[in-house]
């Protein structure tokens, strides 16, 4: 029997670092795992806004790919990173227990504070760009793209003044020591997936594998919220280029989910929140999405989509 379970990733550090992590779950199932590094178009194009390059799935069409072959059994992504749909023949199949879900300020100066005047933030994210324009009207943004190590260098080189990040992929890079700020997330709602790693695979891979991944690997709290982020986003048919938002948490049996929109220049914001039991978590997501697009969401989206075409 093939005991040995091919874990497809991106190549930058932070991917094998969640690929690893993700081996290291699997462990003590008795599988052996291989780590297989793959290219994507979001890791060549690194001029362009990913915004700009238009497509959902830039960082994980070519790894798809490799599952619809057959050459990989897994995808680890990072769960923000994923579109809302799939292709028919694949699934995702585990969440990893949710890391800090926070968006952090990063900065060489321990007195830095988005309050300062002036500051310029270095973000490639629409979402952090249109946040920061609610926020702090009076900062400056500019775009920082590149792998975590590539930014910070950006940031030493002091192309910015700050960077805005996700807690989680900062953690797990060891750069804990850059952070001065922890943003609450009742201000920098954050996107759907953000800190947990989703694992995807053909809906035909084989029963004991499948079962090898959701035993060892997922986790059911962490799944429970996302299945309701995922249902929000797939309604609102948003990629990783649209500021939309989704964050989803539990207590006991209720998941509630706080999701909405923002306008590029961070003027509207469009923010609904709402509870339901956990076998009601995606009908959530779609009743909060329905809820945000016919409270001003849907024409925010229209202008967002025309302003990122031309
Ligand atoms: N868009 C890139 C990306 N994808 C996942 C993370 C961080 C790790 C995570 O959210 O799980 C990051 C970097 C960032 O946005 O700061």
């Amino acid at each position: 029997m093939n005991k040995i379970i091919r874990i497809g990733t991106r190549g930058s550090k932070l991917a094998l670092w969640q690929a690893h992590h993700v081996a290291e779950l699997i462990k003590p199932s008795g599988y052996q795992t291989e780590i297989v590094p793959i290219e994507t178009r979001g890791d060549k194009i690194l001029n362009v806004s990913i915004a700009k390059i238009g497509s959902k799935g830039v960082f994980t069409e070519e790894i798809e790919e490799k599952l619809l072959d057959g050459s990989i059994d897994i995808a680890v992504h990072s769960a923000k990173d994923l579109s809302s749909t799939l292709a028919d023949e694949l699934e995702l199949i585990a969440f990893t227990e949710r890391e800090v879900v926070n968006d952090v300020v990063l900065s060489f100066d321990k007195s830095f504070s988005l309050k300062n005047t002036k500051a310029v933030i270095g973000t490639s994210s629409t979402r952090r760009v249109a946040f920061v324009k609610h926020f702090y009207p009076e900062a400056n943004t500019v775009s920082v793209r590149g792998n975590l190590q590539t930014r910070i260098s950006k940031l030493q080189a002091k192309e910015a003044d700050a960077l805005i990040l996700a807690y989680a992929g900062i953690h797990r890079m060891g750069y804990d020591d850059l952070i001065v700020q922890k943003i609450e997330t009742s201000y920098f709602v954050p996107p759907v997936g953000q800190g947990t790693i989703a694992i995807e695979c053909h809906k035909k891979l084989s029963f004991d594998k499948k079962e090898v991944i959701e035993r060892w690997v997922n986790h059911p709290d962490t799944e429970d919220c996302i299945r309701a982020e995922r249902a929000f986003l797939k309604t609102l048919e948003g990629g990783c280029s649209i500021p939309s938002f989704g964050y989803a948490w539990k207590e006991g049996n209720m998941v509630t989910l706080k999701a909405g929109i923002i306008s590029l220049d961070g003027k509207q914001i469009v923010k609904v929140k709402k509870s339901a039991t956990v076998e009601d978590a995606k009908e959530l997501g779609k009743n909060v999405a329905d809820e945000v697009l016919s409270d001003g969401g849907a024409e925010i989206l229209s202008a967002i989509r025309n302003t990122i075409k031309t």
